[in-house]
Parts: C-alpha cells; structure tokens; sequence
C-alpha cells in the first residue's frame, strides 16, 4: 500500500487506520483455480487487513466470484489462503463459516417464505447471536420494523439489508461481499452503502463490487484482477485518484466521480 492518509475522523477510521499496519485477516498467495476445465485464477496474491474494506475490482470474467468461492473452500484450488495466520485452503467450507468467515452471496440467498426475525434466527450459530442482534436492530432498524414481514415480500434492497444482517449476527472474523448493489436502484444503493458502512465499522469486509463509486465510498484498499491475474494493489484513494489508470484497468471511460450519492461509472462490462 501507499500513499499518505488522510486523518481519521471516527473511531471506525481509527481501526481501519491501526488495521492497515496490522497483519493481515486474509492472505492468498499463488491461488490458482480451474473452472470447467478453464485456468480461471493464474495466480492471485491479496492481503485483508483488519478493520478495514477490500474491494476486489475487475471486469466481467475477470475472476472476482471465483476468488471468493476459493477462499470459502466452495470451489477447489492450489496454492495458499491463510486465515489470522492459519492455512486453510482444502478446509471444509462449514468449519471455514465456524472460523469466523461470514459470505453474503451475489443472490442474497434469503428464505423468501421466512419471515425476517425467521431468517435472522437461522443464521444465528453461536449463543452470542441473540445479544447480537440487538445490535444488528441497531443497525438496521428497518429489519426490526419488518420482522413479521415474509423476506420475499421485502424489496431488492430491504433483501440486501437482511442478508447483511444475518451475516452480522455471528461475530465473523471476515466478511466475503459479492456485488451487494448489483440491479439496485440508485436510491437504494445508498441505502446498502450505508449498511456496509455500519457493517465496516464491526468487520473487516473484501468486497466484490462492479459500481466503481460504490467501491470508492466503502473501501480502504483495492485489488484489481485481470483474467485471473492480479493486475493492481495498493490504496483505494491512490487508484481513484487516478482517472487514467481506473480506465485502463477496468474500462471506465471517466473517473468514478466524487464520494456522494452513488450510480457513478460501472466496470467495464457490468450488468446494468
Ligand atoms: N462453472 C464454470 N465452468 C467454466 N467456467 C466458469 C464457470 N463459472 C465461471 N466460469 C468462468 O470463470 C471466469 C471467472 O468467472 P467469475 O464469475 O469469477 O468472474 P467475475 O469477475 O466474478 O465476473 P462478473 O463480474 O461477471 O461476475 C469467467 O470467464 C467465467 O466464464
């Protein structure tokens, strides 16, 4: 990483702050995967440092999901993935989740005929849940209003919410974040930066994100892949204060604008 920081203004900035001298939560080094008998990953090396957002970039196909199923143990791979220092490549994906790895899938995967408090109450694994979900109730009120509510009932981003929620309730070491804002309107968008900021701030987060302003209000550090290569890593603001550099690696015709209201530029390639 480089770069000068700027000063932190809350304690949440503080930590992300410590976290980046901090070792790291998630390393991967030399992962290489193969999908249907095509070299997806050739070779990716990252680091997650605490208490802070990672935002894995990339355009369509570049190999940003396949990362993530590598390192929850969904999909096999060789090299390594080192958990607070442990390996853990070829760990079944259920003690990975009792470890303290938290996934909030690209489709949400609420139980749509369950209703809210019902889906809170699945996810929960350990008896500190039940403390924790006054804080999550905190954190998302909308989900305390609603907990009658079936979760298919709930809108695109209110599914979002719970599904961040449910992965908040366990005390996670690291939470895997696959394009969170992925066919939300942009009103709502706005709505699920602000629970990632709230998750952020109790987590350390890797998050796959195609909309290139969403990435730059939430993460701290980027890593750029390339056809299952990594093709930049380093500071989030150095990389977006770099307008030509963010258009070569991910196909942007312009900067992803200022931190603000979200809808800036999509990766090249992304679903609209
Ligand atoms: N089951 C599969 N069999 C063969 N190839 C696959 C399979 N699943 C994914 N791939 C290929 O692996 C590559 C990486 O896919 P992946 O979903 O990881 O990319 P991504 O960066 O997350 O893309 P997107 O932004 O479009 O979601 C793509 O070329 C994709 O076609």
């Amino acid at each position: 990483m480089s770069g000068a920081r700027p000063a932190p203004a809350t304690a949440a900035a503080e930590a992300a702050v410590a976290g980046a001298a901090a070792p790291p939560v998630l390393e991967v080094h030399d992962l290489h995967v193969r999908r249907g008998g095509a070299h997806v990953l050739q070779g990716v090396d990252l680091a997650v440092h605490p208490h802070r957002v990672t935002a894995l970039l990339g355009r369509n196909g570049a190999g940003k999901t396949t990362t993530l199923l590598a390192v929850l143990g969904l999909l096999p791979g060789t090299g390594r993935v080192r958990l607070d220092g442990e390996d853990v490549l070829g760990v079944p994906t259920a003690r990975l989740v009792r470890r303290g790895i938290g996934y909030v899938p690209e489709d949400r995967e609420v139980f749509g005929a369950l209703t809210v408090a019902e889906n809170l109450r699945l996810a929960a694994r350990t008896p500190q849940a039940a403390e924790r979900l006054d804080r999550v109730h905190e954190l998302f009120p909308d989900l305390r209003q609603r907990h009658r509510q079936r979760a298919g009932t709930l809108s695109g981003g209110q599914q979002q919410m719970l599904a961040i929620a449910r992965a908040l309730l366990n005390p996670n070491r690291l939470l895997l974040v696959d394009e969170p804002t992925k066919g939300l309107a942009p009103a709502v968008v706005a709505d699920v930066v602000a629970a990632l900021q709230r998750a952020a701030a109790e987590t350390t987060v890797l998050l796959v994100e195609q909309n290139l302003r969403v990435a730059r209000q939430l993460a701290g550090d980027v890593v750029v892949l390339d056809h299952g290569r990594v093709a930049h890593r380093g500071d989030a603001a150095g990389l977006f204060a770099d307008p030509g550099r963010v258009a070569a690696l991910l196909g942007v015709s312009g900067p992803p604008g200022p931190p603000g209201p979200p809808g800036g530029a999509r990766t090249a390639g992304a679903r609209p």
